[in-house]
């Protein structure tokens, strides 16, 4: 079967896009989750940290669903949803559109670039809970904010959010984020545990100066990744709860793969949070996949650049002058 795609990338963290819409690919969820395992993986000539695959929407003006790259499908991702949102508002002919996702319908838009010429787009973070339950995270308290977790670490202090995706998040030191805490700390509540019985997307935050902060992040069902989007806007709304940060601004979030920009709004007792960042466009590509017993069997038929990394790059050198001084 002849499959088209594009591959993008929002902060460097990579999604395959491939739109259902007006192709009948017939594809139902075991096919989706086998795809994600076979195109995403970083032996194959493809490679990416997950598949996005756009759809029909009877409430909005496309549907996204977003598939990590061991097969798990997630309830959200930023990075992702900036690209889904510039390919339907590029289809559609539009600046602004409403993307359907698993939990809500999120408004995006394209957005002035905030590097060079890099396409840019904002897109809507809701809803933000800090229930446990909604992560879910076995505790037996209501929410985690700014405290330990005993039982994974006596030295950090944690906050859990759902942005609705989970996320687990402790502000570190240099000396910490450069440590393996982060991988033994992401290990353990990514395998089975009692803790998280879903995994957890767990984020170390350094606080750089006023306004600017570094996340890194070990995705659930994905491992290390250059930058998560959901991550980055949790991260961001932590410090603007620990008063390090202020509501309303835009604060620079920097990450292995570049730069974004989160802004984080309450009204009443409700948080949503912008993300802004760049919406790169890759490559398209034509791809023969055959499901055969033994697995998919993908090949690439043609393959056309874009040519867009090379500007993005300029964005990527600034953002390592810039973290260089800390
Ligand atoms: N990279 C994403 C998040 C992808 C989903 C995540 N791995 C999960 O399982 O929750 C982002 O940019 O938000």
């Amino acid at each position: 079967m002849l499959i088209d795609l594009i591959k993008c990338h929002g902060s460097n963290n990579d999604f395959l896009l491939i739109d259902e819409t007006d192709r009948n690919y017939k594809f139902d969820d075991f096919k989706r989750r086998d795809l994600a395992l076979a195109l995403c993986d970083r032996e194959s000539s493809l490679g990416a940290d997950g598949i996005l695959f756009i759809r029909p929407s009877r409430v909005a003006d496309a549907q996204y669903r977003i598939f990590n790259s061991d097969g798990t499908e997630a309830s959200m991702c930023g990075n992702g949803l900036r690209c889904a949102g510039r390919y339907v508002c590029e289809k559609l002919g539009v600046d602004e559109a409403v993307i359907e996702t698993m939990k809500a319908n999120l408004k995006v838009k394209k957005h002035e670039a905030i590097f060079s010429d890099i396409p840019t787009y904002q897109v809507e973070i809701s809803p933000v809970t800090f229930e446990l339950k909604d992560l879910p995270l076995k505790l037996d308290q209501e929410t985690l904010i700014q405290e330990k977790i005993p039982q994974l670490s006596e030295e950090l202090t944690f906050t859990a959010l759902a942005v609705p995706n989970p996320h687990l998040t402790t502000v570190v030191s240099k000396e910490q984020l450069e440590s393996d805490l982060q991988t033994e700390l992401s290990e353990k509540v990514n395998n089975p545990n009692d803790l998280f019985p879903d995994g957890v997307n767990v984020s170390f935050i350094r606080l750089l100066e006023k306004g600017s902060i570094f996340v890194k992040t070990y995705e659930r069902g994905v491992g290390y990744t250059n930058a998560c989007g959901t991550a980055m806007s949790a991260s961001t709304l932590v410090t603007c709860l620990m008063g390090e940060n202020e509501l309303d601004q835009p604060i620079n979030v920097y990450n292995n793969g570049g730069m974004v920009q989160c802004a984080v709004h309450k009204e009443g007792e409700t948080y949503t949070i912008d993300l802004i960042g760049n919406a790169t466009f890759v490559y398209a590509a034509q791809i023969d996949v055959n499901f055969t017993k033994e697995g998919i069997l993908a090949e690439i038929l043609e393959q056309e650049e874009f040519n867009e990394d090379t500007l993005y790059s300029r964005l990527q050198e600034h953002a390592k002058k810039y973290l260089s001084q800390f």
